[in-house]
């Protein structure tokens, strides 16, 4: 039921410093804010899709998927209401400040907020980047993939794949950890788990760039600026992104990456690897996991 990642949101103390790091650093163009003073960035010809709205805490507030259209989004309300998912109608100021037709949202298992729409308000040819750069990559691959911590893979995946029609990608066994990968459309992943007994948690936010340089120039500007990089440079397993992840003044991370694999449902079946990384990717010193995290009262606790 669901096309594409469209848009994301935040709610962060640090709103404010998106307004550089999102041009400067990712090269997104700055959008208007929005009505309770969000700072809006775009990345291609939609009216914006990143969203940090400000507020006292860090946190994600909202998943933005895109569904097919005004019938599909009330199949996927009908569909989630008999599962007993209690579904909310966005009215005209949540459609408008969303910049989408129409809208419906829900909270699922964890406690993160989906919002499922269709209609995001496009500008052709009116992508202007922030820096120097060649662009996104986005169109039917949506924005780029989401990363949530999840106590338990069993329930999240009975959830996302049954009654949101994700498709297993492959899956990663390292470090202790397993991490699974799903697919909505030909982008590798949209959506990535990594299972944290006891741990709800927003790991990052991938964004893919039309060239390689694009990621090198980013890499050279978050060095030069001494900003605290969360992975080094590396090209994954899977889906073979080059890629490196920076800290956001949020708490959580972007992944910056370029060349991600493209998978064709009717010709995969589900892979296994026992490392992140063909090659880099090292975290500096710190810790591994999540930026964002809280405990989740399991039954484990
Ligand atoms: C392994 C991998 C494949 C494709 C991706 O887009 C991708 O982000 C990852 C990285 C997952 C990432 C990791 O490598 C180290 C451990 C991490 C940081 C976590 O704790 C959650 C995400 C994990
Ligand atoms: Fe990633």
């Amino acid at each position: 039921m669901i096309q594409a990642l469209s848009y994301i949101g935040f709610i962060s103390p640090a709103a404010k410093e998106w307004e550089t790091f999102g041009p400067e650093i990712l090269g997104a163009e700055l959008a208007g804010p929005g009505p309770d003073g969000s700072v809006r960035l775009r990345v291609d010809e939609a009216a914006h899709r990143i969203s940090i709205h400000p507020g006292d805490h860090d946190d994600l507030a909202y998943l933005g998927w895109a569904v097919d259209g005004p019938r599909a989004l009330a199949e996927a309300k009908a569909r989630l209401s008999d599962l007993g998912v209690t579904v909310q109608q966005g009215d005209s100021e949540l459609t408008t400040e969303r910049a989408v037709v129409e809208l419906a949202w829900f909270v699922d298992l964890f406690g993160f907020r989906h919002e499922l729409s269709w209609g995001q308000r496009t500008v052709p040819a009116s992508f202007r980047p922030g820096r120097p750069m060649s662009g996104f990559v986005t169109g039917a691959q949506g924005l780029g993939h989401a990363v949530l911590v999840v106590p338990s893979l069993a329930d999240a995946e009975a959830f996302y794949c049954e009654v949101m029609g994700f498709r297993l990608s492959d899956q990663i066994n390292a470090q202790g950890m397993t991490i699974r990968f799903y697919h909505c459309n030909t982008r590798h992943h949209s959506l990535a788990l990594a299972e944290v007994p006891g741990v709800v948690g927003y790991h990052h936010l991938m964004l893919e760039t039309a060239s390689l340089d694009d990621v090198g120039t980013a890499y050279d500007e978050v060095l030069k600026r001494e900003i605290p990089l969360a992975m080094t440079l590396g090209r994954h397993v899977n889906d073979l992104m080059t890629s490196f992840y920076v800290r956001t003044p949020s708490g959580f991370e972007i992944e910056y990456g370029h060349g991600g694999l493209q998978v064709d449902d009717t010709a995969t079946t589900p892979r296994a690897y026992d490392s992140f990384s063909i090659w880099g990717h090292h975290p500096p010193a710190e810790p591994l996991l999540p930026g964002i995290a809280r405990p989740f009262p399991g039954d484990d606790q």
